[in-house]
């Protein structure tokens, strides 16, 4: 059980009564100065990391389980510097990374993110993007513009529990991209068995959660005000609609996916409700559903969640932010 009395002084009471309700140690937030930075390096410009070390002043560090990845020093900040305004370097917790990672993206594959934000962009297929906040969906344009991705992906500001759209051509197999695209292909919605045949090959449900893992997020509530994170994060009434709102969005994601196709679903809090007890009771209602082992994560620095196949990674284990991860497949039945 979390001992409260060891917590920073700075986390109010609220807070550290939702952490000893989880079973959560407030002692992770008091790592948030000594976890490094995480920062994806472009693939193909390893031989300007002198270059970009010299503009940080610091070492990038390879992280030996996630290729592209780099770790820094926490303080460090990239966003003023060339290397990041040009698109060598982007910043992205290398937890938020693996979770993509162990959604295997093969090259020519059709790739759903439910709720999109920026950390999918850059894989290898095509790539529809879903936010039901505008202005997330904004910082995604940008970087789409940014990485010239532009051509490969698509964008809806939309609900993710409804959202219906199918990949435009599911013959699309060399990763050319979405051209030719009609605005009447884009909106005919789906019949659920299409979706077994023409759905996308992989889907990621990065889903709305507490945060409470994401210890650089909490840190700021410092600034914004604690009032905020008993809106935000502590109101029960939030947080029922919450678990709520995550198996929605896991059902729907998982509706657009094809036949043989991969999900990963992930959140940053780490409280067991958002997280297995949402993937039980979501594998209750799917025969077809079926957790699968992440083959990469072998070599993760990370712990088994409490359902088989199921990852967490968190600050002490992992050096990270705090996430939860599984993959499921889809079975034909
Ligand atoms: C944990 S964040 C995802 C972060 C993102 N994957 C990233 O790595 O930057 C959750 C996202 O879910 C979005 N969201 C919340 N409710 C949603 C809904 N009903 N449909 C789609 N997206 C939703 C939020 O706007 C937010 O951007």
């Amino acid at each position: 059980m979390a001992d409260a009395r060891s917590a920073p002084e700075s986390l109010p009471p609220a807070f550290l009564e939702f952490l000893q309700e989880n079973g959560l140690d407030p002692m992770m937030y008091s790592m948030v100065d000594t976890i490094p930075r995480y920062i994806r390096l472009k693939p193909g410009m390893e031989p300007q990391i002198p270059e970009i070390q010299s503009e940080l002043k610091c070492h990038l560090n390879k992280v030996s389980w996630l290729p592209d990845f780099y770790a820094i020093p926490p303080q460090v900040q990239i966003a003023s510097s060339m290397a990041y305004q040009q698109g060598k370097i982007y910043g992205i917790d290398a937890a938020s990374g693996a979770a993509v990672l162990a959604l295997d993206v093969q090259p020519g594959e059709h790739v759903l993110d439910l709720c999109a934000a920026p950390d999918m962009l850059g894989g290898r297929g095509s790539l529809t993007g879903v936010d039901v906040a505008k202005h997330r969906l904004a910082a995604c344009r940008t970087m789409l513009q940014k990485y010239s991705l532009g051509d490969r992906c698509r964008l809806f500001v939309a609900d993710g529990t409804s959202f219906s759209i199918l990949p435009v051509n599911s013959s699309l197999g060399n990763g050319e991209g979405l051209v030719g695209l009609h605005k009447c292909d884009a909106l005919r919605p789906s019949a659920d068995d299409e979706a077994q045949t023409s759905g996308y090959d992989k889907v990621l449900v990065d889903a709305e959660c507490t945060h409470d893992g994401s210890i650089k997020h909490i840190q700021k509530f410092e600034f914004w005000g604690w009032k905020t994170l008993d809106r935000r994060v502590l109101d029960a009434e939030r947080t029922d609609d919450l678990l709520h709102l995550q198996l929605r969005l896991l059902t729907n994601g998982f509706k657009l996916l094809k036949t043989g196709g991969s999900l990963v679903y992930s959140t940053c809090s780490l409280t067991v409700a958002q997280n297995e007890n949402v993937v039980q009771q979501f594998l209750c209602k799917h025969s077809s559903a079926e957790l699968q082992k992440i083959g990469s994560a072998d070599s993760w620095p990370c712990r088994s969640g409490s359902i088989f196949k199921t990852l967490r990674f968190d600050p002490a284990t992992s050096q990270t932010s705090g996430l939860f991860v599984a993959k499921f497949t889809k079975l034909q039945i």
